[in-house]
């Protein structure tokens, strides 16, 4: 076992719009609504924006939905990634709570990478959230049980996943509150 020289421990905070503004929008049912048909509904309009990179690779947003494994936690943080040409939204099917981790950029010897002094983790329930583009995130953390979230991201041209892997020499790992 290598030596540790950075030992990371996160524990989630409550997920708020001004939290999360910084990596991108929450997707929730706030703000005042729109009433439409007739009154019968409630518009809670443009709450993110889908970003699809620059023409001619634009490419096309598409909708998917990820079936994702509950996590087991504690769990080792081994790797972050970022889509560079395309925002991506995790919009939950269900009630199950998640965890998001994300962070900012920092550049060392001229290359972006994740900055572990900013890592951020939040407890989603209920919300869901759009990265911005570039958005250095962990990949879908599921938690409880088997858990579908509808996926807005983008499909097209070019490499639209970056990921970086930390130094085997790191310790940084995910706990629930105690
Ligand atoms: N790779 C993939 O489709 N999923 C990741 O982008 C993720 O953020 O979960
Ligand atoms: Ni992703």
């Amino acid at each position: 076992m290598a030596a540790t020289d950075v030992t990371i421990q996160l524990t989630p905070q409550p997920l708020t719009a001004e939290r999360f503004a910084p990596f991108g929008e929450l997707v929730s049912a706030r703000g005042k609504p729109i009433m439409i048909n007739n009154g019968t509904t409630e518009r809670y309009h443009n709450l993110a924006q889908v970003t699809l990179g620059d023409a001619p690779q634009a490419g096309q947003g598409i909708i998917s939905i990820f079936r994702a494994e509950p996590r087991l936690l504690p769990m080792p943080i081994t790797m972050m990634e970022r889509h560079p040409l395309g925002s991506q939204a995790f919009l939950p099917a269900s009630a199950e709570p998640y965890l998001i981790l994300v962070c900012l950029s920092k550049t060392v010897d001229g290359e972006e990478q994740p900055d572990p002094a900013t890592l951020t983790l939040f407890y989603a329930e209920g919300a869901g959230i759009n990265y911005k583009a570039n958005c250095w995130h962990h990949p879908l953390l599921a938690l409880n049980q088997i858990s579908d979230f509808w996926i807005v991201d983008r499909l097209g041209p070019g490499n639209n996943l970056q990921e970086f892997f930390f130094p085997e020499r790191w310790d940084i790992s995910i706990h629930l509150a105690d």
